[in-house]
């Protein structure tokens, strides 16, 4: 039952689903609008249960490999002065456990390389519209020819086509944080080694991010905004809105503006969330920011996609390929995990409303208290229902 499943979107949620569909013996396509992998992006965060998604999946000795092993950030004047650093490990709690903070393109590059062999994946395509009946999904595209699955999930982030084309209209469901950012691909030769170096003025903020692991460094932007019209897939319009908010910005602001807008990977997108009622329709399911994103003020949208595509996965295969039981299975046990991280933003941290604020944030951060105070908050967060483990034993396989 329920065999062939296309997947929308090959970023962290698409191939981990991927992975474990195939684990299991289904047959997933996974579609990608950009004609190669996207390597754009910072670091994410791989935390709590995903470490164990990642180690059930045999790639954690490659994912630890290629950790970039930030240390924290560090706040610093027009002069390049330290003003305070915040050590993330202590905060996180990653210095003393298994986590990783890793860049986005290399997670999903190891997803891509583990799952390659036994999964199809399409680059440079897109659905164009989806059919469904009793039996299935009838599925056209941009470019390739009209094809039949049993399921589509749609795992194609935040403006998913997927959940456009099912649920309706993204507006319904983007809940906009107030901020835009934008990350690229940049050596300014500035920014220290493991530390994400920013300077602000206020409700902007300009950084460079230096893993340990990449020779190049990221540089990012975020800035304070009521809600901006463009259209989400017009690069030149999104890179004039950047040029304008940071037109005025001292410090090294017109070097790092300059490398990031001539970028082929330049991201720039809103800080926004994802919130909905439900993540399935019939025969088409959600994962990953398409379902629930918590937005990158959250650092918990790997953590998050990594955990409920297993979910989804071992779901179908605990309930044979039967979606109404498995989409019904895979949203009780993903929820809360969701909406614990989607309360959890630190947004006002990194960019400041006021020149006060930016003092009060400093001070704060010389605190060396700040470690031990999120540790006290990690131990009352209430707790997550535990990681099921779906073994081939756990249900009969699709036939
Ligand atoms: C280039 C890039 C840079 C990012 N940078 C950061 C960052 O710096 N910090 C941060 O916290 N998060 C960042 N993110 C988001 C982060 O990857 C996600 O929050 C998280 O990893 C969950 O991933 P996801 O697979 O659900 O969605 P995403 O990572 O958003 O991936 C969605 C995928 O679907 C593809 N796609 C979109 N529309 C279609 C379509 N119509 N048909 C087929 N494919 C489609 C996209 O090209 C992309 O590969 C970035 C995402 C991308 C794509």
């Amino acid at each position: 039952m329920n065999q062939r499943i296309l997947i929308s979107g090959a970023s962290i949620a698409g191939p981990a689903l991927a992975f474990w569909l195939a684990r299991y013996g289904f047959a997933p396509t996974v579609v990608e609008r950009a004609p190669r992998l996207r390597e754009g992006g910072n670091g994410v965060d791989v935390r709590g249960q995903a470490v164990d998604v990642v180690e059930r999946m045999g790639i954690m000795s490659r994912t630890r490999a290629a950790a970039a092993d930030i240390i924290g950030m560090s706040f610093v004047d027009r002069n390049d002065r330290s003003l305070a650093r915040i050590d993330m490990r202590a905060i996180q709690g990653r210095a003393a456990s298994s986590e990783v903070e890793i860049m986005r393109g290399d997670l999903a590059a190891i997803l891509h390389e583990t799952t390659k062999d036994d999964v199809e994946y399409v680059f440079d395509d897109s659905i164009r519209t989806m059919d469904q009946d009793d039996d299935g999904v009838t599925v056209t595209f941009e470019h390739g020819p009209t094809r039949r699955f049993d399921l589509v999930v749609g795992a194609d982030g935040t403006h998913s086509a997927v959940r456009n084309l099912a649920f309706g209209p993204e507006s319904q469901f983007l809940r906009h944080l107030g901020h835009y950012f934008a990350s690229a691909n940049a050596d300014p030769g500035l920014g220290e080694q493991r530390w994400v170096t920013l300077y602000n003025r206020p409700g902007r903020a300009a950084g460079i991010y230096r893993s340990g692991n990449h020779a190049g460094a990221k540089v990012n932007f975020l800035f304070r905004s009521k809600p901006l019209m463009y259209d989400h897939r017009n690069v030149e319009q999104q890179k004039r809105l950047l040029r304008e908010a940071f037109a005025d910005m001292p410090w090294h602001v017109p070097e790092l503006l300059a490398g990031a807008l001539t970028d082929p990977d330049f991201y720039f997108d809103a800080l926004s969330q994802v919130r909905m009622a439900s993540w399935s329709s019939g025969r088409v399911a959600l994962a990953g920011d398409a379902a629930h994103c918590a937005s990158p003020a959250a650092g918990a949208g790997a953590t998050l996609s990594l955990i409920g595509a297993y979910r989804l996965a071992g779901e179908l295969a605990a309930a044979g390929g039967d979606h109404r039981i498995a989409f019904r299975r895979y949203e009780q046990g993903h929820r809360k995990m969701v909406e614990r991280s989607q309360s959890n933003l630190f947004i006002g941290m990194i960019a400041p409303k006021s020149t006060a604020g930016i003092w009060a944030r400093n001070t704060v951060a010389r605190l060396p208290l700040l470690g031990a105070m999120a540790g006290v908050e990690r131990r009352l967060q209430p707790r997550l229902l535990p990681l099921p483990d779906y073994g081939p034993a756990a249900g009969s396989q699709p036939s």
